[in-house]
């Protein structure tokens, strides 16, 4: 079940700039800064209510942020939902019909996992399914 918008996923080529602007525009500074190096990219989040703001800059030419600001201006890359069972939801959408990114969930930012939906899929625009990790507490 999809439980939350959780993040809108903002491409920008210029982080620093980037976060001086929407801690202006948000009133608020940002609460968490993260590599993901398996996605290429730097992360700033910023919490909204219940749901968060992360803007992204690629850390290489192959990044999927430097790829989509090559094409298009700096602005939304993708949408985030919360699920709470990312394997059941990726099953369900691949039953719909829907073209999956990547074959098992990965492990995103923030403490999450998480699975992309190809945009040629939904309707032009990248979907991104985010799972919270829960912290294995059984050697505590
Ligand atoms: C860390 C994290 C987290 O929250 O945990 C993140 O969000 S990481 C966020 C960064 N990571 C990702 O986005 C991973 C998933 N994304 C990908 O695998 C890729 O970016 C694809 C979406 C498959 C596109 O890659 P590809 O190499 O095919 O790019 P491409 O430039 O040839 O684009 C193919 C077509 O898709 C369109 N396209 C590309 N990116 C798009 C986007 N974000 N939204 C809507 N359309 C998009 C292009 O305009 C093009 O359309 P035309 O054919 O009409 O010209
Ligand atoms: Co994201």
């Amino acid at each position: 079940m999809l439980t939350n918008l959780e993040h809108l996923g903002l491409a920008v080529p210029d982080l620093a700039a980037a976060t001086a602007l929407y801690a202006k525009l948000l009133g608020t500074e940002p609460y968490k800064t993260e590599h993901v190096a398996s996605e290429a990219v730097d992360t700033v989040f910023f919490q909204v209510g219940g749901s968060k703001i992360e803007l992204l800059a690629g850390t290489s030419p192959e990044s999927a942020i430097t790829r989509f600001l090559e094409k298009k201006p700096a602005g939304i890359h993708h949408v985030a939902f919360e699920v709470d069972d990312i394997e059941a939801e990726m099953a369900r959408l691949r039953t719909e019909g829907f073209v999956l990114l990547n074959e098992a969930p990965k492990r995103g930012a923030d403490n999450k996992l998480v699975c992309f939906v190809h945009p040629k899929s939904a309707g032009g625009v990248l979907v991104e399914l985010c799972q919270t990790i829960i912290a294995d507490l059984t050697n505590f």
